[in-house]
């Protein structure tokens, strides 16, 4: 049988841009009522014999997949580079970023101008339902990369290597990093640590990978942390996140997560960088912000527990909590669907239906 996406046309774009209107046409209907025909046929003989001709030889379909669109100007944004990044960078223009792990979230975050997408191991968490971010894998980071990717079209998009994917050794490093950027279509990878991984970063770098390395709270190593700890707060730890920095940026890392530390410490050592730093927690004095995107539009359930950092911007879970009740008191007291919602049939075809329906039922 002809596979029905080859002979489906598509004629126009739905207003909402969540709806994509397809006309199928005339051949694709034939085909499949020859195989509705066929299917009722084998347990229905009278059926089999009598199937009404459909009036209308096209109908129309909507799916809920959109493609990726322009931004609002109507004008497609231009892809953010490194060069874009290092430029913002020179110019002190504040570079923005948010983490993804699906492509409605990739979506909503490229098209309302994020110029990075992080696809950060958080996803463990926020949509796997985790308790932290250790047990994430390399298969689970690159699915979601690739359904990242699939939506961005202008962001720089950064996928986390998961905690045990780059330890090891610099090989194993290389290895994974190539899986993320060639299965899971990113651009550049991002690493925890600190110095010890400066020859690591070294040689990802040097397969032609860009690196962002993440020093501050780790959370891939909370348990050597002793929890998801602020860090920095004495001398002597402010000290070791300066080394760790620049030993990073020397191994060719081309720019730095600074994760929950005093603001003071993050602007220092930000100015002691030639790289930028994206800031979660580290204050005003960073090069660029990253959030969470489920923390900072609000999609979790209220009373969880969220960081002191988190800015909620937005309220998607009461938003969607209250359509949700809604509609499930409409399908309750069946006001949904009303009429506009449903799919019409001429007068006759239905007399005719039902005409046949009527004799199979007689007979049997
Ligand atoms: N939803 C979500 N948002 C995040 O920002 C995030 C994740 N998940 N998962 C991975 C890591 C874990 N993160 C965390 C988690 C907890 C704290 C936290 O408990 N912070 C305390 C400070 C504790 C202290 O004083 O040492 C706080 O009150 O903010 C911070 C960052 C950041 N990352
Ligand atoms: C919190 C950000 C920086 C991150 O690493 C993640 O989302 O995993």
């Amino acid at each position: 049988m002809a596979a029905p996406g080859s002979v489906l046309r598509r004629t126009a774009i739905a207003s909402s841009s969540l709806l994509r209107t397809r006309v199928i046409p005339a051949t694709a209907t034939a085909i499949r009522t020859q195989a509705t025909h066929t299917l009722l046929g084998s347990r229905c003989p009278v059926l089999s014999s009598h199937v009404p001709t459909p009036r209308s030889l096209s109908q129309t379909r909507h799916s809920s997949y959109s493609a990726p669109t322009p931004s609002e100007n109507g004008k497609a944004r231009k892809k953010v580079t490194i060069q874009t990044l290092q430029n913002m960078h020179k110019k002190g223009e504040p570079i923005t970023m948010l983490t993804a792990h699906d492509f409605p979230s990739a979506h909503v975050a490229d098209a309302s101008g994020m110029d990075m997408v992080l696809v950060g191991d958080s996803l463990g968490m926020v949509a796997l339902g985790m308790e932290n971010t250790t047990e994430v894998i390399m298969e689970e980071m690159i699915l979601h990369c690739r359904s990242v990717a699939r939506a961005t079209k202008a962001a720089f998009i950064i996928g986390d290597l998961p905690m045990g994917s780059y330890e090891v050794c610099a090989e194993q490093a290389i290895e994974s990093s190539l899986r993320l950027i060639k299965e899971g279509r990113v651009h550049g990878v991002k690493l925890e640590g600190g110095q010890e991984l400066a020859p690591t970063i070294k040689r990802i770098t040097q397969a032609g990978v860009p690196v962002v390395g993440h020093v501050g709270l780790t959370p891939q190593r909370q348990n050597a942390l002793g929890g998801f700890r602020v860090q920095g707060k004495t001398a002597l730890s402010a000290t070791k996140l300066l080394r760790d920095a620049l030993a990073m940026q020397e191994a060719g890392a081309f720019m730095l997560v600074l994760e929950a530390m005093p603001s003071e410490v993050a602007s220092i050592i930000t100015q002691k960088l030639r790289i930028p730093t994206i800031g979660i927690g580290a204050g005003n004095g960073c090069s660029g912000q990253v959030l969470v995107q489920v923390d900072m539009t609000g999609n979790f359930q209220p009373g969880r527990f969220v960081p002191k950092f988190v800015k909620q911007y937005a309220d998607v879970w009461d938003e969607a909590a209250r359509g949700i009740s809604l509609y499930r008191d409409e399908v309750k007291s069946r006001a949904f669907p009303s009429e506009e919602y449903t799919y019409p049939i001429g007068k006759d075809e239905l007399a005719g239906f039902q005409k046949t329906v009527d004799e199979v039922f007689r007979e049997a």
